[in-house]
């Protein structure tokens, strides 16, 4: 149990909860977001994905005592299993963090989070990963920005595919509820997440919240509707989608909204691209969530149409940092002493010699000098082998003691294809 030891404020406790208690914890969790949702709408909605999961990996801040205990602070962690390099692995997905308002700026989440990490070590977990709802809270309890992700829309008028986008005349595309072609949902999306970093294995439960549709959420979009593009040995990809009716002064401005656009062919990219690009009476399609290196801009006539906005997506943290990097796979040989500094996980500080191949790596701990000395996020960030130690180098944020050592980290460290979670937990 996690004491406030400032005696001129009320103290509080980190402890575990309950599913009885589980709305209480709603209730803080969703007035710090501003969820401005009724309580028994979003306990109804959180509630199947808490009922799979247990509850023994929500954490709760407790203020007073018996009667007048009062939950002040929250975070929670769902267990997944995540394509990171190397293979699929078991990640924390760390989400539901939020402090009450008039408890903010008292060291509530400090001592949530080091809770946490150290309950997920002690389970042996290696990884938490989280979408941060601000870049400014997470880089000092040792997560980094490990996946950038694309959002962008296109004018219909500039929405034409390249004559030569492959294409195949045996491929169909049939538009339906996603409810009826689930499993063809399902089977793309395994085969997808087993190999796109950053995407976690989806179960039936996050299938049923990601499907999700009451009509008050919609803000005034279509029903969700599922694009399923299928070749004689079955699906091939897919579009989750919403459509918007809309008119202007001089005719239709209609909208396409793609949630979700999954492929495991390059002709089905194409016949799903085609199928969204040309519904009648919309004037411009917009991708909520696309992977860095998604084909739609090789695809498209003028790629410079498709302008790509950046957001950070998946926040990394290295739990084990041994471990971690024990089991990563690595792009080039690389040796190295890595003098890590963690103030939440004290378990990962020290000098680490990593040494590493295509064929796998060791990682022990020495007292040799250190090439490179960094903090744990500089490592959760690079881990999935898309943002660069160099970039943090040049920023003054990491110390190269010999000269060269972070450029042949990142050469190991690279990943050719760019991670993707797409989906906010
Ligand atoms: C994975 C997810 O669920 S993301 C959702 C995160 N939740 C939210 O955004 C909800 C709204 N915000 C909140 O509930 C709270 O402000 C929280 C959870 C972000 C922070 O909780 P607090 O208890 O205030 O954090 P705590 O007091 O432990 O702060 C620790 C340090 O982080 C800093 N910090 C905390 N939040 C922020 C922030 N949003 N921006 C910048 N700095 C921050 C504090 O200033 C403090 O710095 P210091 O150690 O230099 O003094």
């Amino acid at each position: 149990m996690t004491q406030n030891t400032d005696a001129t404020r009320p103290a509080w406790t980190v402890r575990g909860t309950d599913r009885d208690e589980y709305p209480e914890v709603l209730r803080v969790v969703g007035e710090a977001l501003l969820i401005g949702e009724d309580l028994d709408a979003i306990t109804e909605r959180m509630r199947p994905l808490h009922d799979a999961a247990g509850y023994d990996r929500v954490l709760v801040a407790v203020e007073g005592e018996g009667p007048a205990e009062e939950v002040v602070g929250s975070t929670n962690h769902f267990p997944f299993e995540m394509a990171l390099p190397g293979g699929p692995r078991a990640v924390a997905g760390v989400t539901g963090v939020g402090v009450w308002p008039t408890h903010r700026r008292r060291g509530v989440l400090s001592a949530l989070m080091r809770r946490q990490l150290a309950d997920i070590h002690a389970s042996g977990g290696r990884y938490a990963a989280l979408w941060a709802s601000e870049g400014a809270i997470y880089g000092r309890f040792g997560y980094g920005p490990a996946v950038t992700e694309v959002e962008t829309s296109v004018q219909r008028q500039y929405a034409g595919l390249r004559p030569d986008a492959p294409r195949d005349p045996a491929l169909v595309v049939r538009l339906a509820d996603p409810g009826r072609v689930r499993d063809d949902l399902a089977r793309v999306h395994r085969e997808v997440a087993a190999a796109q970093i950053g995407q976690f294995r989806r179960e039936e439960h996050w299938w049923d919240k990601f499907l999700r549709d009451k009509p008050d959420a919609r803000d005034g979009r279509s029903p969700r509707l599922a694009a399923v593009v299928s070749g004689p040995d079955g699906p091939l990809g897919y579009a989750l989608y919403r459509t918007l009716n809309k008119w202007e002064d001089d005719g239709s401005g209609g909208e396409v909204h793609v949630e979700e656009v999954a492929a495991t062919a390059p002709a089905a990219w194409t016949a799903l691209y085609e199928h969204l690009f040309n519904r009648d009476l919309t004037s411009r399609i917009s991708f909520a969530f696309l992977a860095q290196d998604n084909p739609l801009r090789h695809l498209v006539v003028d790629r410079d149409r498709v302008v790509p906005k950046l957001y950070t997506s998946l926040w990394m943290r290295l739990v084990d940092v041994r471990g971690a990097l024990s089991e990563r796979s690595y792009a080039a040989p690389v040796e190295a002493v890595v003098e890590v500094s963690d103030r939440y996980a004290p378990w990962n500080a020290g000098r680490w010699r990593i040494g590493a191949d295509r064929g796998g790596a060791r990682v022990e701990p020495t007292q040799d000098a250190p090439d490179v000395s960094l903090d744990v996020s500089h490592l959760g960030a690079a881990h999935l082998g898309q943002t660069s130690l160099t970039g943090y180098l040049r920023a003054g944020l990491i110390t190269e003691h010999v000269p060269g050592a972070v450029a042949g980290l990142d050469a190991a460290l690279h990943r050719v294809d760019a991670p993707f979670c797409g989906r906010i937990f």
